[in-house]
């Protein structure tokens, strides 16, 4: 029997989680409070001794830095990392820069909530080379970068990339983090703690705090617990 353990983490405050705008695909930076909650991961993967020997990303600022100085403050930045697209937040499409209150205010509360939580209903799509469309960024190239996406189409990509490249690692027995995004980190939690389609919408994952899920032979092997509390 092979053992291992998988580490979440969202990454730490965003400028636009501080100015409440729908971020996606959108490449925003940590403001001080988000680097202070990803030097408080890493501080805490270091008491408790869960320390990463293999580390997973997506191509987004915010999620990379997380990782970094979290890894920095674990005595891990040497380990072994990958950055995959796939790993990217949600696509909030039309949405893409926007004040959540505003838009509220604008469409209701109840539509905006459907747009952030129903499991298919994707946001309106958002306009080909308009301001916030990632179309033409670099790290883009070669990919087919959609205009909206639901949490099910974020599944649709999470997922295959998790079965392909991350798994085989949990069958080795490795500590992996996967430093991601609130709704690519709910695809994945969705599918590991087995959430319903009508459940997933009350799941919040909160910014910095590591979850950790133990395995078993590449199955997990008990439920989700955030390691400040364990
Ligand atoms: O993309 C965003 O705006 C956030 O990272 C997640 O936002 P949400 O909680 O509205 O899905």
């Amino acid at each position: 029997m092979t053992e291992a353990t998988l580490i979440l983490v969202r990454h730490g405050q965003s400028q636009w989680n501080l100015e409440n705008r729908f971020t996606g695909w959108w490449d925003v930076d940590l403001t001080d409070k988000g680097e202070a909650e990803a030097k408080a991961a890493g501080e805490l993967m270091l008491a408790k001794g869960v320390l990463p020997t293999i580390a997973f990303t997506s191509l987004q600022t915010r999620a990379i830095r997380t990782l970094h100085i979290a890894l920095q403050h674990a005595g891990r930045l040497w380990i072994p990392e990958t950055k995959n697209w796939l790993l990217n937040e949600r696509h909030y499409g039309g949405l893409t820069g926007l004040n959540k209150a505003e838009t509220a205010e604008k469409h209701g509360e109840e539509q905006v909530q459907i747009w952030r939580r129903s499991f298919d209903v994707p946001p309106p799509v958002i306009e080909k080379g308009s301001q916030y469309d990632p179309g033409n960024d670099a790290r883009y190239a070669g990919i087919d970068v959609p205009l909206t996406e639901s949490l099910k189409d974020t599944i649709a990509r999470v997922l295959p990339f998790y079965q392909a490249e991350i798994v085989p690692q949990l069958q080795k027995g490795e500590t992996v983090i996967v430093s991601a995004h609130g709704n690519s980190l709910r695809a994945l939690v969705k599918h590991l703690s087995n959430i319903s389609d009508d459940e997933i919408t009350g799941l919040e994952i909160p910014t910095g705090q590591p979850i950790v899920y133990p395995f078993k032979d590449g199955q997990p092997s008990g439920e989700r617990a955030y390691l400040s509390e364990g």
